[in-house]
């Protein structure tokens, strides 16, 4: 009784605890656009200081997700609290959260100081502390001399510099960002959130971002949440989802194709594609079985025969699609030089370390 009691009574201040440390609280939060549920019943805490990113296909509702937490979208249900408190009838304007939006809509007849020390002049910081303030963060993000240069001669990556040193201006608690880096190409976008991250973890920044694009999201944040149809289908750190995605739906959106059903007996698999190992400990019993291209290994007798239909490269290795005598397409990754021609037959074999039982 007395263990049971302690156990209790830990549980509770170990709840209250996480409450007390969440900065951002979604609580069963809820919009609809008539008969479309875009945020059904969703819960969400961030932690002060954490970085998540919302990732999910077009209209599983991540932008709504981040307007209801802005106070640009009524919640129809559910509540939004910001360090505790219920922000139901706090204007946008007093919620002290920032964002960045997609199309980062600088004021064009502004110069760059003027867009940063935007926010800080309408709070009515005195003139000293607001270019102090600028210049700061100017600094920050790269663009110690870009004050007086007006915003029009700006590179897209120089803009969205400065509207992320604008969003940050006034030091709001949350920073929220939407598709922060969407407009950039590929290369600026890996660099530039390499940065953001380094650059949030020296502020402290808590930061919401959403974003479409999974590596950028994987790269950003400490914790990844999945949506799908208004809901969260998942979330954990990058590694926990990539190791372990929650279902196929989860699995397909980080891009694993190569999954089929199966019967678990024993620590085997069987599967269209042959008897599989699995990882120690997986249940018997049937179930969606996935293997991740790392766990396609090639060789001249594996007991797959598959036939190469694809190569695709892919900077530090190469994509090969292959199609096996029975059971549904595969990829394996392979050393450049190790690739395999297109039209070639090749042998497969399987590497339990990256068999993933997908649960049901
Ligand atoms: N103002 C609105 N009126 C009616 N329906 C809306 C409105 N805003 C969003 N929706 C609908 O709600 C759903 C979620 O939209 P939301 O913009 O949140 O999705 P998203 O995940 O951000 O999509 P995307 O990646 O395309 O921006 C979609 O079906 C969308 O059509």
């Amino acid at each position: 009784m007395t263990t049971r009691t302690t156990h209790t009574a830990r549980a509770t201040a170990d709840a209250a605890e996480a409450a007390d440390t969440a900065l951002l609280r979604l609580d069963a939060a809820t919009v609809r656009f008539g008969a479309r549920t875009a945020l059904d019943a969703v819960d969400l805490d961030v932690a002060e200081h954490e970085i998540v990113s919302v990732l999910g296909p077009s209209g599983s509702g991540k932008s709504t997700l981040l307007r209801a937490v802005a106070g640009l979208t009524a919640l129809d249900d559910g509540r939004v609290l910001l360090g505790g408190a219920d922000q139901r009838d706090v204007p946008a304007h007093r919620r002290g959260v920032g964002l960045m939006f997609q199309d980062h809509q600088l004021f064009p007849q502004r110069d760059v100081g003027g867009n940063v020390g935007f926010g800080p002049r309408m709070h009515k910081a005195p003139r000293e502390q607001r270019q102090r303030r600028v210049a700061e963060l100017l600094d920050l993000v790269g663009l110690p001399d870009a004050q007086t240069r007006a915003v029009a001669t700006l590179s897209g990556g120089e803009q969205q510099r400065v509207a992320l040193a604008r969003a940050l201006a006034p030091e709001p608690r949350l920073l929220m960002l939407d598709e922060p880096l969407g407009q950039l190409d590929r290369s600026l976008r890996e660099r530039l959130v390499v940065e953001l991250r380094q650059l949030f973890g020296r502020l402290g920044t808590t930061v919401l971002a959403v974003t479409h694009d999974q590596g950028e999201a994987f790269a950003l944040a400490d914790r990844v949440v999945l949506m799908r149809e208004g809901r969260i289908a998942q979330s954990g750190t990058p590694l926990e989802v990539w190791q372990h995605p929650a279902d196929e739906f989860v699995a397909r959106f980080l891009g694993f194709d190569a999954i089929a059903d199966a019967v678990v007996a024993g620590g085997t698999a069987v599967t269209d594609w042959g008897r599989l190992p699995v990882p120690a400990g997986t249940p018997d019993g049937p179930c969606r079985l996935l293997v991740r291209p790392t766990g396609v290994l090639l060789s001249a007798e594996g007991a797959l025969r598959c036939e190469v239909i694809a190569r695709t490269f892919r900077g530090g290795h190469v994509a090969v699609r292959l199609r096996p005598e029975r059971g549904p397409l595969l990829e394996a990754e392979c050393a450049l030089r190790a690739a395999p021609r297109e039209g070639a037959t090749v042998g497969v074999d399987f590497d339990p370390e990256d068999v993933v039982v997908l649960p049901g």
